[in-house]
């Protein structure tokens, strides 16, 4: 039986404006019992703009729900419009900046270098990345996922000592699977989530491989979670859909009694 805490993150993307990510907060927090924080970690991850209302929120009436950025500027300061910065995100106590998610890699170019630095500027501020990983449909058609999300955590984590590594988060995440209604089976997910602790095991030994918790995500729901959970290597989920309805995400917290 592992000792990581499942950690369960709804990843908002491009939804819910300020006054809409503090309703949402406040119905979630209504939502969740005291029983369902109880060996769960549950993580919101709204836009840059909600983030000072859920801050407020959370920090003002003392939720338990964990909050952080979707991405995390390379740099701390500077001449870098529109780029937000880890000690600006510190500064908002946000515990988690997501990195290398598959919008952004498809969307704004970010390779596995921009990826790398924007860990290494996590860390730098006391936040914990959520490296995300995965393959397309191509690689997958070709089997080739494994040494393909392998090669994106090697190139991500390049540099990255080990007492900041058993910190992270990782989330697998195949490509094909986000937003199509697509989910990875178990053994799918188990199979590359496997993989990725084997790989961590090699780069920081088997004691850091083991404290890292790795979600899988893509098409999460209330229905599926329980068979992705109960695999050995899965620590979670990054929930994209599913986490803008309270109900639907409440079920994926409580992903034991699905
Ligand atoms: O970050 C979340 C993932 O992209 C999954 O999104 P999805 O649950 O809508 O498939």
């Amino acid at each position: 039986m592992s000792s990581r805490t499942p950690i369960m993150a709804g990843n908002w993307k491009m939804n819910l404006n300020h006054l809409e990510a503090i309703s949402h907060v406040q119905k979630l927090a209504f939502t969740l019992d005291e029983k369902d924080y109880e060996g769960t970690e549950v993580v919101v991850l709204p836009p840059f703009t909600d983030l000072r209302s859920v801050q407020s929120l959370v920090n003002g009436d003392k939720l338990k729900i964990g909050f952080g950025a979707q991405d995390i500027s390379v740099h701390d300061s500077g001449a870098y419009t529109g780029e937000v910065s880890g000690p600006m995100l510190a500064k908002l106590n946000c515990s988690y900046a997501v990195v290398g998610h598959s919008e952004r890699r498809q969307y704004h170019g970010e390779d596995e270098a921009v990826c790398n630095a924007k860990v290494k500027a996590a860390f730098r501020n006391d936040i914990v990345p959520i490296l995300c990983v995965g393959e397309g449909l191509d690689v997958r058609k070709a089997g080739n996922q494994v040494p393909h999300t392998l090669a994106q955590v090697d190139g991500a984590l390049e540099g990255v000592p080990a007492e900041q590594a058993e910190r992270l988060v990782i989330a697998y995440e195949p490509v094909w699977a986000i937003g199509t209604g697509e989910v990875a089976t178990p053994e799918d997910a188990q199979e590359v989530c496997g993989a990725i602790r084997g790989r961590l095991a090699e780069l920081y030994g088997q004691d850091v491989a083991d404290k890292v918790r790795i979600q899988y995500g893509g098409s999460v729901k209330g229905d599926n979670v329980n068979a992705i959970m109960s695999q050995p290597d899965v620590d979670g989920a990054l929930v994209g859909g599913a986490s803008l309805n309270t109900e639907e995400f409440a079920r994926i917290v409580r992903f034991r009694d699905q």
